[in-house]
This record gives C-alpha cells, sequence and structure tokens, in this order.
C-alpha cells in the first residue's frame, strides 16, 4: 500500500485528480479500449471532481472512452432527489465533461427487483472487463463505499442497511434530521473493490482521523472495511495532515519518507522504474518497482 499526504483537502483533490488523470492518459498511449473507473461520493471526492474538470477544460484529459461505475446508492430515494447519488454524479462531475451518459452506471436504489439489480451491476462490470481504478472514500467508521462494519470482505454488489452512524454522518445533507436519511443502500461489495487492478482511497478531515489510524497501523478487519486495501497488490491512499492526527509520528514520517524515496527514484530513473534514456524513452530498470506497493 502507498500512503501520500497532502497539507489540506485542496491538495488531496490536486494530488488525486492529477494521478486519476495520468493513468487515464497513460492507458489510452497503448489501448483504444475503454478505461474503467469506479467513482465515490460524498465531501471528500469533491475537490478531486473539480480538479478533474479543470484538467479536463485545459484540455489535457478527455472521458468520451471513460466507463464509469459508481459505488453506492440510497435505496427508495428518487433519483431526482438533490442528494441522491445519481444527483451528485451528475451535478458535480459528470456534467461538466465529457463522458457519454451510456458509459455511467449508478446502482438504481429504485429497481423492483433491487436483488437483481445488484446481481446485474456485477455482471456489467464483468462485461466491461472489470474496473481499472476505484477511487473510494471513507466513512467515520472505516467503511468503504456502504460497506459498514461487520461486512463481509467477500462481499459483492448488495442491498445493506445503513449503521446508526452513517445516518447521522449523512443527515448534514438532509437537514440534519436522521429520520430523513434513508436506511438501506446498495452498495459494491468489499470484494467488488478488491477486484479493481487498482485502488485509490481519499481521506480527509479530522472526524477520518481514528479510521485512517485503523486501516494504516492495525490489521485487515471487518470492523474497518476499508482496511481490506492492506491485502490489494496495488493500493493508494491519499490523506490530508488532519486526517493523520491519530498515527503515531514515527508512522507519518515513515510514509513521509517513502514518498520522498520514491520521487528520488523517480527523478533518477523515471516513473516506475524506467531507468531515463538520453532520448527520454526509458527502459525498464527493475520489474515491478514502485517503491512501497
Ligand atoms: N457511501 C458513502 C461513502 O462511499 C463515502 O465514502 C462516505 C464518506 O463521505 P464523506 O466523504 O462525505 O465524509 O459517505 C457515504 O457513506
Amino acid at each position: 500500500m502507498r500512503y501520500i499526504i497532502r497539507d489540506d483537502k485542496a491538495a488531496v483533490g490536486k494530488y488525486v485528480a492529477e494521478y486519476v488523470a495520468k493513468r487515464i492518459n497513460a492507458h489510452f498511449a497503448h489501448t483504444d479500449q475503454p478505461f474503467v473507473l469506479g467513482c465515490p461520493t460524498g465531501s471528500s471526492p469533491l475537490e478531486t471532481y473539480k480538479q478533474l474538470i479543470a484538467i479536463h477544460r485545459e484540455g489535457r484529459i478527455s472521458f468520451k472512452n471513460v466507463i464509469t461505475f459508481n459505488m453506492d446508492e440510497y435505496v427508495s430515494l428518487p433519483t431526482s432527489h438533490p442528494e441522491s447519488y445519481h444527483s451528485f454524479m451528475w451535478n458535480n462531475f459528470f456534467s461538466h465533461i465529457d463522458i457519454q451518459p451510456q458509459n455511467v452506471h449508478i446502482l438504481n436504489g429504485n429497481a423492483q427487483d433491487l436483488v437483481g439489480e445488484c446481481e446485474e451491476y456485477e455482471r456489467k462490470i464483468q462485461a466491461v472487463g472489470g474496473i481499472d481504478l476505484f477511487m473510494a472514500g471513507v466513512g467515520s467508521d472505516g467503511h468503504i463505499a456502504f460497506n459498514e462494519p461487520g461486512s463481509s470482505l467477500a462481499s459483492r454488489t448488495r442491498i445493506k442497511t445503513l449503521a446508526y452512524d452513517t445516518v447521522l454522518d449523512n443527515s448534514r445533507f438532509f437537514d440534519n434530521d436522521p429520520l430523513k436519511v434513508p436506511r438501506m443502500a446498495l452498495t459494491v461489495g468489499v470484494q467488488t473493490v478488491m477486484d479493481a487492478r487498482e485502488i485509490l482511497v481519499i481521506i480527509v478531515g479530522q472526524h477520518k482521523a481514528h479510521a485512517l489510524a485503523k486501516c494504516v497501523e492495525e490489521g485487515v478487519n471487518h470492523m474497518n472495511t476499508v482496511s481490506c486495501i492492506q491485502l490489494h497488490p496495488n493500493s493508494l491512499l491519499v490523506s490530508d495532515e488532519e486526517a493523520t492526527s491519530e498515527l503515531r509520528v514515527r508512522t507519518v514520517r515513515y510514509f513521509k519518507g517513502i514518498e520522498r524515496a520514491q520521487e528520488d527514484i523517480e527523478k533518477l530513473y523515471g516513473l516506475h522504474g524506467h531507468k531515463k534514456t538520453p532520448s527520454g524513452s526509458g527502459v525498464p530498470l527493475v520489474n515491478g518497482l514502485s517503491g512501497s506497493h
């Protein structure tokens, strides 16, 4: 697992957006197959979406051949509700980029057959060859998507009852009234996220510090489902300084040190261990050299 720390929320968003843009552009440099991006909602990725929109407007990235799958959606909340994840995604991201509407996938929490909807979602992910990069946020109880504490680490897309902590957390979007927050959601499972070729988790704010410390310093545990990323061969965590407040000082120093070392390696040899040649094209130095995964 790589772990990158930035000063604040804005810097996290900038880092993540540039990272995602680089990944997408690198993908299209060697294939014209679609890039499949997993998308989260919530306040954590907002800055990333703003920055991705800016990068798109600068002409540095196109989403024409990008397929997206969102993590989750509330059950029984009308799609047109301002707090539905459909509204969130179109208002904050999709309406501002050149994505093709048919390439957007968001679970339908109003489907007649909710179980069938979840099974179909998994099938659609399979049909496009899996997810290249799954971005995620984290709940203050450590949930990834809506995989609340106690969720099976082998879970797939399904219906979940929301934990009371999550209902309280999310009531800020529903006039601070927990009674207005839907009690159930459809969510991709932990295993659905783990199947992605790469996972990028965004954690910002002091209220996420506990979940972050458990994810980084403790073992894999179903009570903090984001900790699953420890088992992923290609996961990246990006947080702001505030979120580090429950980590040991030496843990923070360790990961900052790793990032500095990685930068030095990249300066010397180019990204991912490709030694720079005079022409700048790069030759492989060490297979899979990536510093801290
Ligand atoms: N289902 C979403 C999660 O996918 C998200 O990660 C979490 C954190 O939200 P925020 O970033 O607003 O703290 O909110 C909801 O619970």
